[in-house]
């Protein structure tokens, strides 16, 4: 009997041990995308998509709002976009033009108490992206992320990785459970970029217009390339540096230590920079 038919409906991570993902893995990865997404929605408990609306997972988008439609339902899927500050325009002219042709609205997460650029460079200084990439990525990604999570009780999340992205993604199964319990979808894991670029052009799909520049890979304008080759499609992110991931994926308690070691030294460096620049007075013995 198909592992699908032998579960009813997930209620949480503690439902999927070891042996339950191992088999349900060996079940999904022989199925299409549409019918990993149709499964997720019948099984999976508080589903969520999480995207930067690159063009995997524009493809899921455009999956959900077939199935949506065939169910007569509203969007079955409601979606997450964190506003990192840092989007191409084109980006986020992209935001809206999915809004309007799916009838969704997303819920939006930026970095805490910062409403644009500005504010949040006032608060953390400018370039935090060079001068400290991981506090960057946990103040953009990590930490709204992980408050969308909460806020909204997601408790399984679609996302747009894919094996053939290469890198910490060369491996990754169609259906994981991270360090937090949550539940992560990547639907599309076993497609390759063609098949991707193929089903958004067939399907009328929108799409990033830098894409027709020639990027593939889009994340903030600051550390975004033209990749250096077409079969290494990620190649433009960061491109020069040995990081390829933005931490969203990575083990969030272990980037919210490193966040809080970090800050943690940076208190201590500015407390020793003022009492340099500032002294004690030295008490001098009274003689009387
Ligand atoms: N800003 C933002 N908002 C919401 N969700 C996001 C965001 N950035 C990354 N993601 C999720 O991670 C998927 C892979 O993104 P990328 O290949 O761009 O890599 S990275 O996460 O930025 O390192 C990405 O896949 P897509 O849906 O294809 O965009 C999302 O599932």
């Amino acid at each position: 009997m198909p592992v699908s038919t032998s579960i009813s409906r997930i209620e949480s991570s503690a439902d999927l041990s070891p042996e339950v993902l191992k088999k349900l893995n060996e079940h999904l990865s022989t199925l299409e995308p549409r019918e990993i997404i149709e499964w997720a929605i019948d099984h999976l408990p508080n589903l969520f998509q999480t995207t930067a609306l690159g063009l995997t997972g524009l493809v899921s988008l455009d999956i959900i709002n077939k199935i949506t439609i065939d169910r007569d339902e509203q969007h079955l899927v409601p979606l997450i976009f964190l506003d990192t500050l840092y989007h191409f325009d084109e980006t986020l002219d992209l935001v809206r033009r999915c809004e309007e042709t799916y009838d969704v609205k997303f819920n939006i997460f930026k970095p805490i108490d910062c409403a644009n650029a500005k504010e949040f460079e006032t608060e953390h200084g400018e370039h935090l992206w060079e001068s400290d990439e991981s506090t960057y990525d946990y103040l953009v990604k990590v930490e709204p992320a992980q408050r969308a999570y909460e806020g909204l009780q997601v408790k399984s999340v679609i996302t747009g990785r894919r094996r053939s992205q290469k890198g910490d993604r060369g491996e990754i199964p169609v259906l994981e459970v991270d360090s937090t319990g949550l539940i992560k979808l990547n639907p599309l894991a076993f497609w390759d970029f063609k098949q991707v670029w193929t089903y958004i052009r067939a399907n009328e799909v929108p799409y990033n217009g830098l894409v027709d520049q020639g990027y593939r890979s889009i994340g903030d304008w600051h550390s975004t390339k033209k990749p250096a080759s077409e079969d290494d499609e990620r190649s433009g992110r960061w491109s020069g540096k040995e990081k390829t991931e933005c931490g969203m994926h990575q083990d969030y308690f272990k980037m919210r230590a490193a966040f809080m070691a970090a800050k943690k030294k940076k208190e201590q460096q500015r407390q020793a920079a003022a009492t340099a620049a500032n002294p004690a007075p030295i008490a001098v013995a009274s003689s009387s």
